[in-house]
């Protein structure tokens, strides 16, 4: 259930990497699509209240079965609205994994103050030192997953938290790259079920050091040539894994926090 702006990129980020996407915004239907197996992204980048009731109720039918479930606060820092969406839909049951900007996770932590001034984030309000701490207070007292992303990503458990510096400059200058992330990690959290933080770091991994191939390509001249490039790199980390050629992670850049 992602955002009127990113569907058709999310889809395509789906098919890349082996998933089968489909976008459904009607928690109606949350039921069957929950019983097929696959994790469920809420991404409120496009929400109006009715969308909101339909993510309740699909987060209600993934809850009830275990399924894996995200939650993209899109531009939470941004409006009223979207604040109290948040507390809306964390109220209304369990994320496995929360992930979001700098602005977007203060705010699912409680921050007083953000001013977003869209979706992104804006410039960094925090040091590393300080994102590290607020992303691990926040997943252990969630008792989920919590990733902020940015130039340097952090997750976290509660318990074991990793930095990763992979990517590319040209994701901050596309739309949809955090949501996309998102449908990446759903994909593997859905296949993955014992370690949830282990799934999550695959799917940063494979989705950052496909941008960084993307990025470097001789035909990629800026953000919009890079779109295409980076699905293309996406299928072919996708193909490397099939062979069972795992080189890839070679161009891990991943710490223990
Ligand atoms: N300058 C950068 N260098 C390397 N990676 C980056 C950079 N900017 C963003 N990224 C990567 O892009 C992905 C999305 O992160 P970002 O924090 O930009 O999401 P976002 O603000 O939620 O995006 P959007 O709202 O466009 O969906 C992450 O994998 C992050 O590591
Ligand atoms: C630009 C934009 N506005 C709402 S959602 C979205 C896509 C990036 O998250």
């Amino acid at each position: 259930m992602t955002n009127l702006v990113v569907q058709n990129f999310a889809a395509n980020v789906a098919l890349a990497i082996g998933a089968s996407p489909i976008m459904s915004n009607n928690g109606l239907e949350a039921g069957d699509l929950a019983a097929l197996g696959g994790g469920l992204v809420v991404n409120m980048g496009t929400t109006t209240s009715e969308i909101r009731s339909n993510h309740l109720k699909a987060l209600a039918a993934y809850n009830a079965i275990g399924g894996p479930v995200i939650l993209d606060p899109v531009g939470a820092g941004a409006t009223q609205q979207r604040r109290e969406g948040v507390k809306a839909l964390m109220a209304g049951g369990y994320f496995d994994l929360i992930k979001g900007n700098e602005g977007e996770i203060r705010t699912v932590a409680g921050a007083q103050g953000v001013k977003q001034h869209g979706v992104d984030s804006g410039a960094s309000q925090l040091d590393l030192k300080d994102r590290i701490t607020l992303v691990k207070t926040t997943a252990a007292r969630e008792s989920n997953i919590v990733l902020m992303s940015g130039v340097v990503d952090v997750i976290s458990d509660g318990e074991r938290t990793f930095t990763i510096s992979n990517g590319h400059k040209y994701l901050g200058e596309i739309t949809g790259s955090g949501c996309t992330l998102g449908t990446t990690i759903a994909s593997i959290m859905a296949v993955e079920r014992e370690d949830k933080l282990l799934a999550a770091v695959a799917g940063i991994l494979m989705y950052e050091i496909a941008a960084e191939r993307a990025g470097e390509r001789e035909d990629v001249k800026g953000p919009g040539t890079f779109v295409p490039a980076f699905i293309d790199e996406l299928y072919h980390i996708r193909e490397e894994c099939v062979r069972g050629d795992g080189k890839w992670m070679e161009a891990a850049k991943i710490e223990s926090a």
